[in-house]
């Protein structure tokens, strides 16, 4: 995993009601278990503790050592920088403890003058995976004087030697870092202990990946997505002007390009309209709507398009010639199932439920949302691109790993609800995102909007209706 990932998983952790307490407990207590097995017990310990939250699991391990051990903490630091709740709370515990002597070192002189003769076990939890450059002072002075004991006694470091990756950093014998090892840690002996994160975050979507999509990427107009919609027919105008008023809530621009004949019905000062002669998409639009993509971060094709001869063959051909990333959609999948080999070399979502994807793949996704899963990455793997398959639960792949997501409800089976997740899909690869993230993080605002509506008014809703709660649901997401 990357560090990118535990500020993610932190944040889903949350939402399945994992305190961060919890899991400074369950850090600090493996960090004292791993000490104990390695080196046995009844040991002289000092545990040199920095103010943040690598220094909280310092607090945490000290106290459980404590039991059995002789500890000194050292804390480096003004303790009034202490700041997180669960550091705070488990230094406060440690002050109310006699059987642990605590002595803080603000000042690098009495640091440089510490003898640490007699201790077995230095236990390093003054810097973490929040560490910004070159270790400071006071704690550059600390690390100087844990090596000086490189050799004599053990080094253990909570996470990561602090300093890291500076060259300035403490020679640990290991470091105990937790559950998940990170991809960018290197050069240092780890032993990995778990603290408490159950298997749903490695495929559960949750507001940590949906505000991780959703940062604003500039402060100009455009440079926060450009969206283009193709769809629409004689038959249908709502499919793609509901995707369109779904994304207009996340990209700066929407262009909604369509037949003049339907597009005639549409009248929203938040769309931008580019009708196109006729009643319904054919090879003749081609280059026309080419260019729309060009100028384009993303583009959505397929809702309301209809299965005419000749507008499938224009969604085979668009899909074959655009070089923007792409969400296909709704009757648009039923355009390419006769010719998927156009998918090659693109960057895609396709948005299939569970009939669609038959007509695509040849199978029903059946069974549990595992053995779906299992189907959608194997699929996902030979076409090259992402899939969502919708659903209860929505399962999302790019052939290598699978999300799932499971906000939404029942009365979200009420038409168009798809067209909004396909224009949300849209606009979160317009803002950026690789195609797994907009897949998952569009299906998760989708049915997050749909339980808001669902909380107002019951089962009986309309998918306009969550459309226009989508910024409801990115501002719970923005402010959890
Ligand atoms: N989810 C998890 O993986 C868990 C991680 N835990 C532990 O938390 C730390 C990360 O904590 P954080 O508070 O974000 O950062 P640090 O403790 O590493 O440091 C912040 C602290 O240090 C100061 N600082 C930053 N850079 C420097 C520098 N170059 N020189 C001096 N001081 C610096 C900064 O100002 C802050 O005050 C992670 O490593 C784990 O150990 C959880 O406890 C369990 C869950
Ligand atoms: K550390």
């Amino acid at each position: 995993m990357r560090i990118e990932d535990v500020y993610i998983w932190d944040i889903n952790a949350k939402w399945l009601g994992i305190s961060p307490f919890q899991l400074m407990e369950n850090a600090g207590a493996g960090v004292a278990r791993t000490i104990e097995e390695k080196f046995g017990k009844g040991l002289k310990v000092a545990v040199f503790s920095g103010t943040g939250n690598n220094g909280g699991d310092g607090f945490v391990a000290a106290r459980h050592l404590s039991f059995e051990n002789d500890v000194t903490l050292f804390l480096i630091g003004d303790e009034a920088k202490i700041r997180s709740e669960e550091a705070k709370h488990n230094w406060e515990i440690l002050k109310g403890l006699d059987f642990v002597r605590i002595k803080i070192l603000k000042d690098s002189t009495y640091i440089k003058a510490l003898d640490l003769s007699g201790f077995d076990v230095i236990v390093d939890a003054l810097l973490g995976a929040g560490t910004k450059g070159e270790p400071r002072e006071p704690i550059r002075s600390a690390i100087e004087k844990i090596n000086e004991y490189a050799g004599k006694a053990k080094i253990v470091s909570v996470d990561l030697p602090s300093g890291y990756p500076s060259a300035v950093r403490v020679k640990a014998d290991f470091a105990v870092t937790f559950q998940w090892d990170k991809e960018e840690y290197d050069g240092f002996e780890r032993v990995v202990v778990k603290i408490g994160y159950p298997k749903e975050l490695y495929h559960l979507v949750g507001p940590g990946d949906a505000k991780f999509a959703l940062r604003k990427k500039g402060e100009h107009k455009g440079q926060n997505g450009r969206l283009l919609i193709i769809g629409g027919s004689e038959d249908y105008f709502g499919a793609p002007y509901l995707a369109a008023k779904a994304a207009s809530y996340l990209v700066d621009l929407v262009y909604l390009v369509m037949p003049e004949y339907p597009a005639k019905r549409i009248a929203d000062p938040d769309i931008i309209l580019r009708p196109v002669e006729g009643k319904n998409f054919t090879k003749e639009h081609l280059e026309e709507v080419l260019a729309l993509a060009e100028k384009s971060d993303a583009v959505i094709i397929g809702p309301g398009i209809g299965l005419r001869e000749e507008t499938k063959e224009f969604v085979r051909e668009f899909v074959k010639r655009c070089e923007k990333p792409l969400v296909i959609d709704a009757d648009g999948l039923k355009g390419i199932a006769e010719d998927l080999s156009v998918l090659k070399g693109k960057t895609f979502v396709l948005t299939p439920h569970g009939g669609e994807f038959k007509v695509l793949f040849g199978v029903k996704p059946e069974g549990s949302f595992q053995e779906k899963a299992e189907l959608v990455r194997a699929k996902a793997r030979e076409i090259g691109g992402v899939i969502l398959l919708k659903g209860a639960y929505d399962v999302i792949s790019d052939g290598k790993t699978w999300k799932y997501n499971r906000t939404g409800n029942r009365g979200m089976t009420t038409g168009g609800t798809g067209d909004v997740l396909a224009g949300l899909v849209g606009a979160l690869l317009a803002l950026g995102n690789e195609p797994l993230r907009a897949a998952s993080v569009g299906a998760f605002i989708n049915g997050l909007a749909g339980d808001m509506v669902k909380d107002e008014l019951g089962e009986n809703f309309t998918a306009l209706e969550v459309a226009k709660k989508v910024p409801h649901a990115v501002k719970w997401v923005v402010e959890f």
